[in-house]
């Protein structure tokens, strides 16, 4: 079984449906409600565990009633919490989503996940050094992402480093990832002064450009590739990336090729939008194999 660590945060989704927004000072009544489990990192960790992988989560939480039972949602789904910390001066981490006219608007507050610094980097070294694949993404400071990538990078440890949200980020640390997988917002923050296909052949085989429903781009040395996204009919599109980026680490960790790994991560993907919530839809591996597109060469480890 691959021995996976994910790096990153942990939160609930506060999702309130609407006919339309307050004013500044009004109070209006809503249609609905409904908490979901969230937070990118958690995310990650939940897409790979469903698929097989022992995943360790790397982490913090608040001390409050939130932060059990975002603790309780990653052991129900077989996730190693021996690395996610409490801790008392910050709220967990949340999302306030509004959803009015079938677009969102959301207040993130990183809250407990902020609070990791890189001496729990540090700390964590013999740990991190003993996985088959570290995954991080950006919903941590970015002094502690880099520390992640720089570790990884000395101790040969393979890491998925997912760039998101948007953020600037040094070439030199980007360099450092094996792969990294933004979205195509995230790459025209990353690399401004470049096109698509010139990116793509700046780092062949280590970057990685989910596109949605126009699938996923990569340069394998020689030429760029793209490999389509399955047609399906999206309920919710939340957590897409997410599942393709723990489904990808999944694979890939698994000995898979590059082309078969982001074939995976797509159908884990493309499953996952047809289900509410970001992780309400994340396949576990029998439901990928119940898939007609699942392919029998596919073996995950
Ligand atoms: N409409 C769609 N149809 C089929 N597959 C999709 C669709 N949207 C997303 N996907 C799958 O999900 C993967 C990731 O999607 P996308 O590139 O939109 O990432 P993202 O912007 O990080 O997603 P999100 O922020 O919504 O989680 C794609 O590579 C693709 O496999
Ligand atoms: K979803």
């Amino acid at each position: 079984m691959n021995k996976m660590m994910v790096i990153g945060s942990i939160s609930t989704d506060f999702v309130v449906t609407t006919d339309k927004r307050p004013e500044v000072g009004e109070t209006i009544t809503g249609t609905g409600f409904e908490t979901t489990f969230g937070g990118k990192g958690a995310n990650q960790a939940v897409a790979s565990a469903r698929l097989g992988a022992d995943v360790y989560m790397v982490g913090t939480v608040g001390s409050d009633i939130f932060g059990k039972e975002l603790l309780l949602n990653l052991t129900t789904n077989k996730i190693h919490t021996d690395y996610v910390e409490p801790v008392t001066y910050e709220p967990s981490g949340s999302a306030h989503i509004t959803i009015a006219d079938g677009d969102n608007s959301i207040v993130y507050i990183p809250g407990a996940n902020n609070e990791i610094d890189t001496s729990r980097i540090q700390s964590l070294k013999e740990a991190i050094q003993f996985a088959q694949m570290v995954v991080v993404q950006n919903e941590l400071p970015q002094e502690v992402v880099d520390e992640i990538i720089e570790l990884c990078f000395e101790s040969n440890v393979k890491v998925i480093y997912n760039p998101a949200p948007a953020r600037e980020v040094q070439q030199s640390i980007l360099e450092k990832a094996t792969y990294f997988t933004p979205n195509e917002s995230e790459f025209h923050q990353l690399f401004p002064d470049m096109t698509i296909s010139e990116g793509l052949a700046k780092y062949p085989n280590q970057l990685i450009l989910t596109m949605g429903s126009k699938g996923v781009y990569y340069h394998d040395g020689e030429s760029e590739k793209q490999i389509p996204s399955y047609k399906v009919q999206p309920v919710d599109t939340t957590g897409a990336g997410d599942t393709f980026n723990g489904a990808f680490a999944v694979a890939i960790s698994s000995g898979m090729s590059m082309d078969e790994s982001i074939r995976f991560g797509n159908l884990a993907a493309s499953l996952s939008i047809q289900k509410f919530g970001a992780q309400g839809g994340m396949p576990s591996l029998a439901e990928m194999k119940e898939s007609e597109h699942f392919e029998k060469t596919w073996n995950i480890k």
